[in-house]
């Protein structure tokens, strides 16, 4: 276990679902909802955790490790860069910032480690990321406090995509040469399809 630094944890769990029939918060794996995973994830890395939502979805998550924050009025509907900046504003005491998706119940705590271990190695990044299969991978990554006004300046743009704000930013890519993970512990559930393929009959990429 790497050394705690001042890294707090934002479990993203707000926004719209559109693609899967409940919201995906609530879906389950190992007995588990995904946001409980999510946060037990994060959890032993970071040292606070808080769970960022809409006002809609946010009144009926409960986490006794986390603290749930509802999106800034001014943010909400504005997608996951919304729940960073919520998250940014609430706690601002925090260096960095570990995001996780809800959305990736396969995610493991050891991956935070490694992107923490690669952010205290370098200095003047701004966000870490890996890197699976060539694909970025935003939503299981670490941000500094200083994106705070670049991701302000993009939703003030409307520019809302992840993408956006790693081409505005110092980051650093991980792949999986460096780092130690595999496609499946980035697994991501947006359908039902993804659901029954990969946790109801547990199927690996
Ligand atoms: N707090 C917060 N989280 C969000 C918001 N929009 C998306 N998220 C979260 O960001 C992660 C990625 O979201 P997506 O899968 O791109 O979008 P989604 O709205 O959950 O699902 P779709 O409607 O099917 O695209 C998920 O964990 C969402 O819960 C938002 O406006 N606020």
């Amino acid at each position: 276990m790497v050394m705690k630094m001042n890294c707090t944890g934002v479990v993203l769990a707000g926004g719209e679902s559109s693609r899967f029939p409940i919201h995906k918060a609530f879906a389950h794996y190992d007995g588990e909802y995904f946001y409980e995973r999510a946060v037990s994830c994060l959890k032993p890395a970071v040292s606070s955790v808080y769970l960022v939502a809409h006002p809609s979805i946010a009144h009926k998550l409960s986490a006794s490790s986390a603290m749930v924050i509802q999106d800034l009025p001014y943010l909400q509907g504005q997608g996951p860069l919304a729940g960073i900046l919520t998250a940014m504003n609430i706690r601002e005491g925090a260096d960095w910032y570990a995001v996780i998706t809800c959305d990736m119940p396969l995610m493991r705590t050891e991956i935070y480690e490694i992107l923490l271990t690669a952010a205290l190695c370098t200095p003047g990044i701004q966000a870490v990321v890996p890197v699976v299969k060539e694909r970025q991978q935003p939503l299981a990554a670490l941000y500094h406090k200083s994106c705070k006004p670049v991701i302000y300046k993009l939703l003030t743009e409307g520019k809302r995509s992840m993408y956006g704000l790693l081409q505005s930013v110092n980051t650093k890519y991980i792949d999986e040469l460096c780092g130690d993970w595999n496609p499946h512990d980035f697994i991501n559930i947006n359908t039902q399809e993804d659901y029954s393929l990969y946790i109801e009959k547990g199927l690996r990429e």
